[in-house]
């Protein structure tokens, strides 16, 4: 075994997944694992399967569906959450079950009422049941960054003594600095006396914005396995963002760690699963935020032009991202216009750069960005072409119901800028909506899957719907919202119906 290579243990679907409006459909978890796998993770957490049938079904199915890498179940330390996990795994080509309890003081008083004892009772009990299902047992010591180190080195002891192989030290409320998160792993390896039976994992949460410095000190400090999620979304603040931690280990080589990870495929990841949770990405996100690789001033797009590694220490393309780095705003220069215009296939020698230059900074004075298609306005090519011709759209949406009234939808859509009507009755609002738009579109399309949701509670709140439609034996995901119900229906099947045509 290569004692530098670091494990990435994926917990998207399980902590990225507890986030509000986040939650996923299993046929959606599937895609996701999927990736994950292409993706070169070596771990999948899969959900907790007592929490509800969903999850259960979820760790069913990624089971079958995933093979390469490990597919993990949570549980707390109590045998129904584990008689599940095992049973969800039952597909499972290697399986794991993750089990613990909490470790801190303010956990044992204040969540548990009990006394650190038996508490570690508990957990020793917990991984020595789990053993029974399977050889992999991962536990974790909840809140172990504000746990006292003495007691987490017997708690750890004793639990790799009952069977545990890899044991997790989550910072679970994003408390320590990197130095104190170093040292408590550093106290573990000093002092737990049969810790080189057991992987130790790092799960770190990133309440004061830390969780990735933890994360990475706690491997400097001797652990081996690095618990993360895509884009880094994960319970409050989130959790350590594994696109950080592979681009970390890959530009500080001189560290000597290794991931499984293929980085090319990392910004679609990252898209995949920001379109699916609704979650988007915040432009300055290290790695994959929208301005990773976007150079807006005219000394650094001068810079880049000149010698791309003057203003980027990763390669975009190591991520798998084309990115038009050089945005063209009124902080850009000459050198960065001419780059552009000559992209478009403008002739420089025959432009007079100055002249071209005072009206693109009029311009840009009035609009934040400058795109290609304004560039080709300024240079006086065509007229501003209207790119949404062919969308289908929804011109108007009337309908319905009550009780004893029979629901009734009329919709028009306009497709290719032909307006088209039609009207149906359905079972309910929203059956008659989709109806109606069959009478004008006249394809066979399914309504695989259908879910809404609120997005904080309350009758007045924004629903959110999303959909999987099958047509021609493909998969489409739509998605829409809006404070009508049937309204963000009817959004999310021709936001579906838009990814078909
Ligand atoms: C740090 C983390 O991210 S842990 C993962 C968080 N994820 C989840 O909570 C998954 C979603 N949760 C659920 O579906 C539900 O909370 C369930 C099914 C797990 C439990 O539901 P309920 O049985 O109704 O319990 P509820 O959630 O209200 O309370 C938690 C109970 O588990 C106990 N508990 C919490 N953690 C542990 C643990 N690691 N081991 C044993 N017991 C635990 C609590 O003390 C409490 O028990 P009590 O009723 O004796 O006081
Ligand atoms: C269940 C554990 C690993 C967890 O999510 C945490 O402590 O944050």
């Amino acid at each position: 075994m290569d004692k530098n290579r670091v494990y990435i243990f994926d917990t998207t679907l399980r902590d990225g997944e507890q986030v509000p409006g986040c939650q996923l459909t299993t046929v959606e978890k599937i895609e996701v694992a999927k990736e994950l796998e292409a993706l070169g993770v070596d771990v999948i957490e899969a959900g907790f399967p007592i929490s509800s049938p969903g999850d259960f079904q979820s760790v069913v199915e990624i089971s079958k569906a995933v093979s390469e890498p490990v597919i993990c179940a949570l549980t707390r330390a109590n045998t129904k959450d584990i008689d599940a996990a095992a049973e969800a795994l039952r597909f499972a080509k290697r399986g794991r079950i993750h089990t613990g309890i909490g470790a801190s003081d303010m956990h044992i008083k204040y969540k548990f009422n009990s006394t650190r004892d038996e508490i570690l009772r508990r957990g020793v009990e917990a991984v020595k049941y789990a053993r029974k299902f399977t050889d992999d047992v991962e536990f974790y010591a909840e809140d172990a960054g504000r746990a006292d180190n003495e007691f987490l080195a017997r708690m750890i002891e004793a639990v790799i003594a009952a069977g545990a192989t890899v044991v997790n030290i989550p910072d679970t409320n994003g408390y320590c600095l990197p130095e104190q998160y170093g040292a408590k792993i550093k106290y573990l390896v000093d002092n737990v006396s049969n810790i080189d039976k057991a992987i130790i994992s790092v799960h770190c949460h990133n309440d004061l914005g830390l969780a990735t410095a933890n994360s990475i000190s706690g491997v400097i400090n001797g652990a081996r396995q690095v618990e993360c999620t895509i884009n880094g979304i994960g319970e409050r603040a989130g959790n350590t963002s594994l696109e950080e931690v592979a681009m970390i280990m890959k530009t500080h080589h001189a560290l000597g760690y290794t991931t499984g990870i293929n980085s090319k495929r990392i910004y679609d990841i990252s898209n995949l699963v920001s379109t699916m949770m609704r979650m988007p990405v915040q432009p300055n996100k290290a790695i994959v935020g929208r301005n990773a690789f976007a150079h807006s001033s005219g000394i650094h797009q001068d810079g880049i032009l000149k010698h791309r590694e003057n203003y980027e220490i990763l390669d975009p393309e190591d991520l798998g991202i084309n990115p038009n780095s050089i945005i063209l705003t009124a902080r850009s220069g000459r050198h960065a216009l001419k780059h552009h215009l000559e992209r478009l296939g403008y002739k420089i020698d025959k432009i007079n750069l100055d002249e071209v230059y005072q009206r693109f900074l009029e311009m840009a004075d009035k609009q934040k960005e400058i795109s290609d298609h304004d560039l080709q306005m300024l240079m006086g090519d065509g007229q501003d072409k209207n790119y949404d011709e062919k969308a289908i759209k929804v011109t108007l949406l009337q309908v319905v119901c009550g009780d004893p009234l029979r629901p009734m939808a009329t919709v028009k859509l306009k497709i290719n800028g032909e307006e088209r009507e039609a009207s149906a009755a359905g079972n309910g609002p929203v059956n008659a909506t989709i109806n109606a738009i069959h009478e004008i579109i006249k394809d066979d399309i399914l309504l695989d899957e259908f879910s809404i949701q609120s997005m904080h509670g309350g009758s007045e709140d924004v629903s959110k719907v999303n959909m999987h439609v099958k047509h021609a034996g493909k998969s489409y995901y739509g998605f829409g919202t809006s404070t009508d119900i049937v309204n963000a229906s009817v959004h999310a099947y021709v936001d579906a119906l838009n990814k078909i045509y």
